[in-house]
């Protein structure tokens, strides 16, 4: 069995990214204890932002690592800081045995090029090249000669699903189409860890929805280290499998959208989350139990499921449910039942629901 450190890809202790004349000033004071909640409020009084404060985490290989939080919370500089494109005051980032917030020069440019993939909100394709010509650019900063480039790049095109469109230029493409070649082009290097900053928020809510589900299509071909940042919870809650939620630069809850809704450990967090409806964006796994004594008769639905499925059978008396796949686990009416209270009392009903 692989052992637990290398199921993480990157891992983070107690970084802090502050804004102001001379950040560096609060933090170089060897062996001095940082109190987190004492300087974040000396660093405001005295003219700073800290903008990440005290951040640690570990982002598990193969997981979509998903950092949301209202505008000014922190993610982007975070991720900014992960991806090195900013220097951080004070922390640890291990990345494949390295400290990441110590490597510079050569090394960084490679690991950047090589082992990192970036997408933002802002297509940032170049305008004069084809869509096959961006995509393979950063194949051509590598290196790579033009024949095997090129066939990479269509390979990528497929991967996206615009296979016929690789000679238009991005103004003769739609937003969606055009973040679909931003996409293909971060995974042309065939990255290790792959950031998506707000990659969906310029798209129609429409667009957005379909570009989630192909997000999700492709991740379950390429099951790539992912660290999404998004503002919007139901998008947090689609796509994630563990959520980071900030707010003042702080991460305040980190845990998989089930215990950010069912379990927020503020108010803040209850409030952030009362507009998603628990029935769709809770997953019959998510409250199934282990089974005591006998399975019970009766219907079987997949763990992956929202637990809306079950709601008919539910309506017409059915009390208990075999989870498909694992003999040991069922579902109660009564779980579903006080998720279906909780939707009710924030007015999103099943159908009316906005999750
Ligand atoms: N280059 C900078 N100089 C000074 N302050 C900055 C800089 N970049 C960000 N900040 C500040 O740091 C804080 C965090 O900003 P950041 O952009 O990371 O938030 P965010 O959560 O990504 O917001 P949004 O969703 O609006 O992009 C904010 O107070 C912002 O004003």
């Amino acid at each position: 069995m692989a052992s637990a450190s290398s199921q993480i890809m990157l891992s983070c202790k107690n970084l802090w990214k502050v804004f102001g004349a001379r950040p560096a000033y609060y933090f170089d004071t060897a062996g001095y204890q940082i109190d987190p909640d004492g300087l974040t409020a000396r660093l405001r009084r005295e003219g700073h932002i800290p903008a990440v404060v005290d951040a640690s985490f570990d982002v598990k290989r193969g997981e979509i690592f998903v950092i949301m939080g209202l505008s000014g919370s922190g993610k982007s500089t975070l991720v900014r800081c992960l991806s090195r494109l900013l220097d951080i005051e004070h922390g640890t980032m291990e990345f494949d045995g390295q400290d990441l917030a110590k490597i510079s020069g050569p090394d960084l440019i490679e690991i950047r090029r090589r082992k990192m993939g970036m997408v933002f909100q802002s297509f940032g394709l170049m305008p004069h090249l084809t869509a096959l010509e961006n995509i393979a650019f950063p194949l051509k900063l590598q290196g790579v000669a033009r024949p095997e480039r090129e066939a990479r790049a269509r390979e990528m095109l497929e991967l996206v699903e615009l296979g016929n469109r690789g000679d238009a230029l991005p103004s003769q493409l739609s937003g969606g189409q055009q973040q679909r070649v931003g996409i293909a082009r971060s995974l042309s290097t065939n990255p290790d860890l792959w950031f998506l900053d707000e990659p969906f928020s310029a798209l129609d809510p429409l667009i957005r929805r379909q570009m989630q589900d192909e997000f999700l299509r492709l991740q379950s071909q390429l099951k790539k280290t992912i660290v999404f940042i998004t503002h919007d919870i139901m998008e947090a809650c689609r796509l994630a499998d563990r959520i980071a939620l900030m707010r003042g630069g702080k991460i305040i809850q980190l845990g998989t959208p089930a215990e950010i809704l069912l379990q927020p450990v503020d108010d803040y967090v209850s409030d952030f989350t009362a507009e998603v409806a628990l029935t769709r964006a809770i997953r019959v796994r998510d409250l199934a139990r282990p089974a005591l004594g006998d399975l019970p008769e009766g219907p079987v639905v997949p763990p992956a499921a929202p637990i809306e499925v079950i709601l008919p059978a539910l309506a017409s008396g059915q009390r208990q449910f075999r989870v498909e796949g694992d003999d040991s686990l069922v579902l109660d009416a009564t779980s579903v039942l006080e998720v279906l209270k909780r939707d009710a009392r924030h007015g999103l009903g099943p159908e009316g629901g906005r999750g």
